[in-house]
């Protein structure tokens, strides 16, 4: 499987090529040069198997030959081996028509680890083939960094610098970062800043000469190909469950930076029959904004009860842009650049019409997802997250047909977010007992001021040059 980038000219690369590369050379995402797609009878045949097994049949035409089959099998089942939830992501159901599928079994609570420890394993892999190391400098909102950190910390050749908006995550998140104090792992506080701030600085970065010439500089954020193509597999152990191929479900799918919803996409594209894709924001409402109207203009990022989408900037929408937009890698380019210049950006027909045949969107604002806290666990008797109930609020009230069971992606653990949820439910979750611990242990993190060259010199002060 060959990879091109949504700008058009980055060399197209390879499955190990572009883990590695993380953001393309031109400042474009790679994506499939096609999708491979499974029949019918195919995806009845994954029916019933293993979450690992389920797993490395579903991205193995996407590895091509990077990995042979059997090693991919082999790195799922110990990516998979560590969640605490033999099904790994398991469904449970609130009422007929509505479905919950639960992503936050992994270490750190989030759907971040579906992917995370599975690319900790193949950064392994593929760096131990030719002796490289790699200097992996990523964004997080909360959930990322931790998930990122929980999977690299430790190993050979790999560094970790991982930036947070300083204040703008929940105390868990912090600590589920900053207590890990391998040596390997850096955490940098950004003063004064958004996460949409720490991505530019990320980005800028892989776009940085006197950098890139010295730092083998690498992506945990879901710009890099291979976290998408994890986060895919569960779209069809969900819907197998429920009846794929035979019967279409829906999925809602709170959404920050479109990577979720965009393995949904390929999911679709794949030949899971997909009826929609919810795409629920809170009040950081660009998507909802893109999607109903083709306005995809930035806005301030208001501070909310679901912090990790906080965001304005959403760097996955370029993929489902130039995907359903003719995937026209020239006229993208110049698309983005103009919208890096001036900080909006009107979709094309084409691009507002392809969405649309797949997309819907809603957003939630602070009371729509307290009363879907409390609708859940009065209802149900469940806790969920604040992230989880943007998507539940969206899926309920998403007029899907009544016979298609929509599938609401919960993201994050409750106990993530306590405070949030004992305010809607006066129910305090605990953190299970395996992080139990989280405030008792020490923590290590520099605060920095949120600008590119103080982070540019920390990491060039820091990190181990290309081997
Ligand atoms: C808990 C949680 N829910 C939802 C999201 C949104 O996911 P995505 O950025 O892939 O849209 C994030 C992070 O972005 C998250 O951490
Ligand atoms: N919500 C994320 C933001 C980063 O998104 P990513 O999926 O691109 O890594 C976070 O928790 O950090």
């Amino acid at each position: 499987m060959e990879y091109i980038s949504t700008r058009g000219s980055a060399p197209a690369l390879d499955f190990e090529g572009a883990t590695l590369a993380g953001l393309a050379s031109d400042g474009g995402l790679y994506v499939p040069r096609e999708w491979p797609r499974f029949s019918a009878d195919e995806i009845a045949g994954m029916a019933g198997l293993p979450y690992a097994e389920l797993a490395a049949k579903v991205m193995h035409p996407f590895v091509g030959a990077s990995l042979t089959y059997e090693r991919l099998l082999e790195l799922t089942t110990q990516a998979y081996g560590r969640f605490s939830h033999k099904a790994v992501t398991p469904l449970s159901q609130f009422d007929e028509q509505q479905w919950l599928l639960e992503l936050f079994h992994g270490p750190t609570l989030a759907f971040k680890d579906v992917a995370l420890q599975l690319l900790g394993l193949l950064f392994e892999e593929f760096l131990s083939r030719s002796d490289r190391n790699l200097t992996i400098v990523g964004a997080t909102s909360g959930d990322t960094g931790s998930a990122a950190i929980d999977a690299v910390a430790g190993r050979a050749n790999v560094d970790i610098y991982m930036l947070h908006p300083k204040g703008r995550v929940s105390d868990v998140q912090r600590r589920q970062m900053t207590t890990v104090l391998a040596p390997n792992v850096h955490n940098l506080a950004l003063e004064n800043a958004s996460f949409d701030d720490a991505q530019a600085i990320v980005k800028r970065m892989f776009n940085d000469r006197a950098m890139t010439d010295r730092f083998a500089i690498g992506a945990v954020n879901s710009i890099n190909w291979a976290r998408l193509m994890a986060q895919v597999v569960y779209y069809f152990a969900a819907g197998i469950q429920l009846g794929a191929p035979h019967r279409e479900v829906a999925f809602s799918v709170p959404t920050g930076n479109f990577g979720d919803v965009f393995a949904g996409h390929v999911a679709a594209r794949m030949g899971l029959p997909v009826a929609r894709l919810i795409v629920a924001t809170n009040v950081n409402d660009i998507l909802h904004r893109a999607l109903s109207s083709g306005d995809y203009s930035q806005g301030q990022v208001t501070p909310t009860a679901a912090p990790s989408m906080d965001i304005q900037v959403s760097s996955n929408f370029e993929r489902l842009l130039f995907d359903v937009g003719g995937r026209d890698g020239k006229a993208l380019a110049a698309q983005m650049a103009d919208f890096e210049a001036t900080r909006a950006m009107q979709l094309t027909n084409a691009q507002r019409e392809g969405a649309a045949t797949l997309f819907q969107s809603a957003r939630a604002d602070a009371d729509e997802m307290r009363q879907t806290i409390r609708w859940a666990w009065e209802n149900c008797g469940e806790l969920i997250d604040p992230h989880t109930a943007c998507g539940l609020f969206a899926a309920r009230d998403a007029g899907i047909d009544p016979a298609i069971p929509v599938v609401t992606l919960a993201t994050a653990h409750p106990a993530k977010f306590p405070e949030a949820v004992e305010r809607a439910t006066g129910q305090r979750p605990g953190l299970p007992t395996r992080v139990g611990d989280l405030f008792d242990r020490e923590e290590k993190c520099a605060d920095l001021p949120g600008e590119y060259d103080a982070v540019a010199a920390f990491v060039a002060g820091h990190a181990t040059p290309k081997a």
